[in-house]
């Protein structure tokens, strides 16, 4: 079986692990049996019509006496590219506007209140071309482009906050930038929070098309909670999960869009350690498939020139401040995750472990000031 055929990790250990076994196995990979959320029959009619995988998922907080519980539900979509990547451009954004339309709808039926779509979710990663025609004509102004006010209609119709990956064209300065559009579920935008981290690795060439973000670590008062987004490659540096936090934020989303050969193995680990480090929920989405591209490229690493990325491994999941995490979608389909958490669980975590409290901040400020000077001097005992 191959990578991309490969349906996902919890359901092979499900159809071939011994019950009581499995019980421990979940225990130890997933910090505790994860509390299925039974969702509206209509929902998963409705998913099974049009063919993408629907989980839900729960994470409860202990009740407090002075604190109602702030029970919220966030939707996680991970899909596949809808028309051949050498469609019209605006086919494929239409295509990919329908595709999440139907999928948002059955999101509003389970009840979802912050939604969070892929990282430039309206077009194929294309980025490791390095072709600039056609690709930046996917890009749209984050504040008055077409998917800005298509993600406002969703907003307002299902009094949804939405988070909207895209390819930004800043028309102020021409520039293009790698942005997720946060709109409110009064369907006003919010504001943008710019990919923090540009990759320079594997095939990822982002850099050849936007820059590093210049929008700090924004966080986002919604009506749900404070939200952030960090987008893809953000997830591999602790101090970028970090800074969100210490902004307020209650939820981490991390759009991305990355690829089996690469990370696969860090994918179940990285935002899970976020969601612990920095007593908050994390969100992970990553795309399904694989795109092809009509011309070859090569990426300076010795590898034939290929016309694809490789397979997209999908397996979008939601960690917990105490550890634990839903399992992943699936590898290989399109799919809706519904998650209900009690956001009274990070303070009651963070009251337990207490990263925040324990963690000497001002220490590392100094001793990281002095790191990043050209004149550091390591702090090394030698005989
Ligand atoms: N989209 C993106 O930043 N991918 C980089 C590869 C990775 O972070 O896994």
């Amino acid at each position: 079986m191959s990578g991309c055929e490969f349906e996902s990790l919890e359901d092979c250990l499900e159809s071939h692990l011994p019950q009581a076994e499995l019980s421990e196995v979940k225990r130890i990979l997933f910090g505790k049996e994860t509390l299925k959320l039974d969702l509206p029959v209509c929902a998963v009619d409705a998913a099974s019509k049009r063919d993408f995988e629907l989980k839900g998922y729960r994470f409860e907080a202990a009740l407090e006496q002075l604190r109602p519980p702030r029970r919220i539900r966030v939707g996680l979509i991970q899909h596949r590219i809808v028309l051949s990547t050498d469609a019209p451009i605006l086919d494929q954004i239409n295509a990919m506007h329908s595709r999440i339309g139907e999928m948002v709808e059955v999101a509003a039926m389970c009840g979802v209140n912050i939604i969070c779509f892929q990282e430039t979710w309206t077009m194929p990663f294309a980025f490791c071309t390095r072709e600039k025609e056609p690709w930046t004509e996917f890009a749209e102004s984050a504040e008055e482009g077409n998917t800005t006010r298509f993600c406002q209609e969703l907003a307002k119709k299902y009094n949804m906050v939405v988070v909207s990956p895209i390819l930004e064209r800043e028309e102020l300065h021409d520039t293009l930038w790698n942005t997720a559009v946060v709109i409110s579920n009064s369907g006003n935008v919010l504001g943008k929070s710019r990919k923090h981290h540009i990759p320079r690795v594997g095939d990822f060439n982002e850099s050849t098309y936007y820059m590093e973000g210049d929008t700090g670590h924004t966080v986002f008062q919604t009506q749900f909670g404070k939200i952030a987004v960090n987008i893809c490659y953000g997830r591999h540096h602790p101090l970028n999960w970090f800074m969100y936090s210490m902004n307020g934020a209650e939820i981490i989303f991390n759009p991305s869009a990355t690829v089996g050969a690469l990370s696969e193995p860090m994918w179940p680990i990285e935002a899970r350690n976020a969601a612990i480090a920095n007593h908050c929920f994390t969100c992970a989405i990553n795309r399904v498939g694989t795109e092809n591209f009509k011309s070859e490229f090569t990426s300076g690493d010795g590898k034939k020139a290929h016309h694809d990325f490789g397979h997209f491994y999908g397996s979008s999941y939601v960690a917990a401040p105490d550890g634990s995490r839903t399992p992943g979608l699936s590898r290989t389909r399109d799919g809706l995750l519904v998650v209900e958490m009690d956001l009274n669980l990070n303070r009651q975590i963070s009251d337990k472990w207490s990263f925040k409290m324990t963690g000497r901040y001002a220490e590392y400020a100094e001793e990281l000031t002095n790191a990043v000077r050209y004149d550091f001097k390591p702090n090394i005992v030698k005989e």
